[in-house]
């Protein structure tokens, strides 16, 4: 990807500037979702049971986390929320998925 110059939010004067601002930092969001679901990946074949997908514990500290780090930023703790947890929820439901075809491949 061609390392374009940026302009900061005060020095956009059309929907153009702000627009492909946006599409840049998209694409950077995007790059780091498929780096962080590498290792949901590979968290999903060192888990060994479909009940460990869901883990409670570490979700609500990390929820509690992002919330905190989220205001540090001067973000809404409860849109980031939002976002983590959609993320999650289908972060678990992908692992149980994947552990369960696994279980049952290796039945046959
Ligand atoms: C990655 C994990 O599995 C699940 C997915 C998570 C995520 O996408 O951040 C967090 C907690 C999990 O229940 C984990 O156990 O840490």
């Amino acid at each position: 990807m061609s390392k374009l110059p940026t302009r900061p939010p005060e020095n956009c004067n059309t929907k153009q500037h702000i627009r492909a601002e946006i599409d840049r930092i998209d694409q950077l969001l995007l790059s780091l979702f498929a780096e962080r679901q590498g290792y949901v990946r590979r968290m999903a074949e060192i888990k060994q049971n479909p009940e460990e997908a869901f883990d409670a514990e570490r979700i609500e500290t990390m929820v509690a986390d992002i919330k905190t780090r989220a205001a540090a930023l001067d973000l809404e703790p409860e849109q980031v929320e939002e976002v983590w947890r959609c993320l999650i929820d289908w972060n678990v439901a992908y692992e149980k998925r994947t552990i369960l075809r696994r279980l049952n491949s290796s039945k046959k």
